[in-house]
């Protein structure tokens, strides 16, 4: 398998512009198969805007977003089918029973799942006892839960997740983390963007950071910490002896709060 046969994503030299602003320059990397991708950056960084490129929502200003072997402009319908993304709660109906909410989107990608289908899918994720109730009275995290399950009820190679852990307690968050490997155990991908430096270390295989639209660093996050722990910025943010992945985090980004 070469190279580009081992990428299920590749993003080459991508731009996006809102109005005169480039909120993303001409930035480039790759997803592998059976690779979880993190995408950090200070807030504004232009990480949700490179996503929402990669799903075919914003229209670059230039460069290519291949995914499993289909160009996103050429082939969007392609393209998109072998992503699964992870939409925020507030997209489903609240009115729903949980076990609609599942239905219809298991109908939007065109699968036919029975009821006993969907329960397991439920019980998968310990819900099932709350199939029955309005999907607006699941709390925060349950809601979450459920909308990574949606995202990636057709299979797709690729699973893009915007911050899915923010909000949820530790309980939650290591079970999400272990349902994202779980996804990538099924030799998929994720490129998932977060701010959490634990999680980063945690769970991704490769991070890239990106500040003010370009990718600073890419490596593996023990890779980028070993490249820069004698930095002397690094050095002077450290708080307790030992670098971590957020003390070159700061020091490449600047301690300067994002506006
Ligand atoms: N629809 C829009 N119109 C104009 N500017 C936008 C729009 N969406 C994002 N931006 C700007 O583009 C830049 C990148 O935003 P983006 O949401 O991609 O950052 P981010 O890294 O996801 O940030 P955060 O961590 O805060 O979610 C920011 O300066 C933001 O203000």
């Amino acid at each position: 398998m070469n190279q580009q046969e081992a990428n299920i994503l590749t993003v080459d030299g991508l731009s996006v512009s809102y109005g005169n602003f480039q909120a993303v320059q001409n930035i480039s990397f790759d997803v592998r198969k059976g690779e979880i991708f993190g995408l950090l950056g200070p807030n504004g960084a232009g990480k949700t805007s490179t996503l929402s490129a990669i799903e075919g929502l914003l229209k670059p200003d230039s460069g290519a977003v291949t995914v499993d072997g289909y160009n996103s402009i050429e082939k969007p319908l392609h393209a998109r089918a072998s992503l699964g993304v992870q939409l925020q709660s507030t997209s489903f109906q609240p009115e729903l029973f949980v076990i609609e909410v599942l239905q219809l989107y298991a109908g939007v990608y065109g699968l036919s799942l029975s009821k006993d289908d969907i329960l397991a899918l439920l019980r998968d994720i310990n819900l099932e006892d709350q199939a029955f109730k309005k999907f607006g009275q699941l709390s925060g995290g349950q809601q979450q839960r459920v909308s990574l399950v949606i995202s990636t009820i057709h299979n797709p190679k690729l699973v893009l997740l915007d911050e899915p852990t923010t909000g949820l307690d530790p309980q939650s968050r290591r079970q999400l983390w272990e349902r994202i490997e779980a996804i990538r155990e099924k030799g998929h991908a994720v490129l998932l963007t977060t701010h959490s430096m634990e999680e980063a270390e945690s769970v991704c295989d490769r991070i890239a950071i990106i500040d003010h639209g370009k990718i600073i660093a890419i490596d593996t996050p023990q890779e980028i910490i070993d490249k820069h722990r004698d930095d002397p910025e690094v050095i002077s943010v450290s708080r307790r002896g030992k670098i971590t992945l957020e003390d070159v985090f700061i020091a490449l980004t600047g301690k300067a709060v994002r506006q």
